[in-house]
């Protein structure tokens, strides 16, 4: 089945600031897609491209096999587009607003858009701006749905969203996933909910270095081992006198090391196994390394590190 999205040699700057300077990457229909990476590193900027707002400086970005800044209408209305949580045109009603949304979209469903906007409670001719986050949220749910997409781009679905509303929303992303081969690629900051919702992660890291893998091929393959230090050289662990980027690199296996007074945090795509005769390798105290579990978010700060 062709790619849904395909990104190939992609290169955008801000002025002469640089971006990313050659994205690859292509989506797979059928699938639930959480693109992940630090503050700044181009995730919305990406989205935007995705979303046509912006043209790339070179390279393709491709959705539907058209390039995303020149999509025709009917590959447009099989796109749902949710850009930092925001529902345009707050200054319509309820049901205003299905009706200024239904004549664009081929398979508009009515039924689906009042079946989630009815939760609400609200007259008909309750403004949208007259609303809290959560339920704005509940409209943009029915907006979407309703349109029936075949590829959901949503960026930071869950600003301002209570933990109530965000599962509710995630909930119905799931059912709306399981039909066919619909695809979702969304961006959020909240990586917890990621962790039981997407099939695939998209890690992009500063200067446009990516990684796609699926959810659990990462929570398997990545992990921490933990290493006591060494106090006053007199208890076993790795001596106070050894710095974090001399550690980084005399042991290439490691992806990233986090300090603690007392302990390091080695974190890597290694077995324990090899990371430890490794680190006995450099006269490194392998024998003492001790696995630690990880949630998605403490592997999400373990791969790109903190700041
Ligand atoms: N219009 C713009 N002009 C100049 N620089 C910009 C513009 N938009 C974004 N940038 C810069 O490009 C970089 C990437 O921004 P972007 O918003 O894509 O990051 P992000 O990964 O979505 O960040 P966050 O997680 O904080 O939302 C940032 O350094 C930002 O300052």
């Amino acid at each position: 089945m062709p790619p849904v999205i395909h990104v190939d040699h992609l290169c955008h700057r801000y002025g002469n600031r640089y971006i990313y300077k050659d994205l690859n990457f292509s989506i797979s229909p059928g699938k639930i897609y959480g693109l992940l990476g630090k503050n700044g590193v181009g995730k919305t900027t990406l989205i935007k491209i995705l979303m046509g707002f912006l043209r790339p400086v070179s390279g393709t970005c491709k959705v539907f096999n058209e390039p995303s800044h020149a999509l025709t209408p009917d590959a447009r209305a099989r796109i749902g587009l949710l850009f930092e949580g925001h529902v345009a045109y707050e200054f319509l009603s309820i049901c205003q607003i299905e009706k200024f949304y239904a004549p664009f979209y081929p398979d508009w469903d009515t039924g689906i858009y009042y079946r989630m906007v009815d939760k609400l409670n609200l007259r008909p001719n309750h403004l949208i701006r007259q609303m809290s986050c959560g339920q704005r949220s509940q409209v943009v749910l029915g907006l979407l749905m309703a349109q029936q997409p075949e590829l959901l781009l949503l960026d930071d679905y869950s600003i301002g969203l209570d933990a109530g509303y965000r599962r509710l929303f995630l909930d119905e992303m799931r059912e709306y996933s399981g039909q066919g081969n619909r695809t979702v690629f969304l961006t959020s900051h909240v990586i917890q909910d990621m962790e039981d919702f997407v099939d695939e992660v998209i890690f992009l890291e500063r200067g446009g270095r990516l990684m796609v893998t699926s959810l659990e091929q990462f929570k398997n393959s990545f992990t921490c081992f933990r290493l006591p230090v060494s106090t006053n050289n007199d208890t076993p662990g790795i001596s106070q006198s050894i710095t974090r980027e001399q550690m980084l690199s005399a042991c290439p296996m490691l992806k990233n090391i986090e300090i603690h007074h007392d302990h390091w945090d080695l974190f890597t795509f290694s077995s324990g196994r090899k990371l430890a005769d490794a680190l006995n390798h450099i006269n490194m105290p392998g024998n003492l390394l001790e696995p630690v579990d990880l949630s998605l978010e403490d592997a999400f700060i373990g791969y790109t590190g903190r700041y």
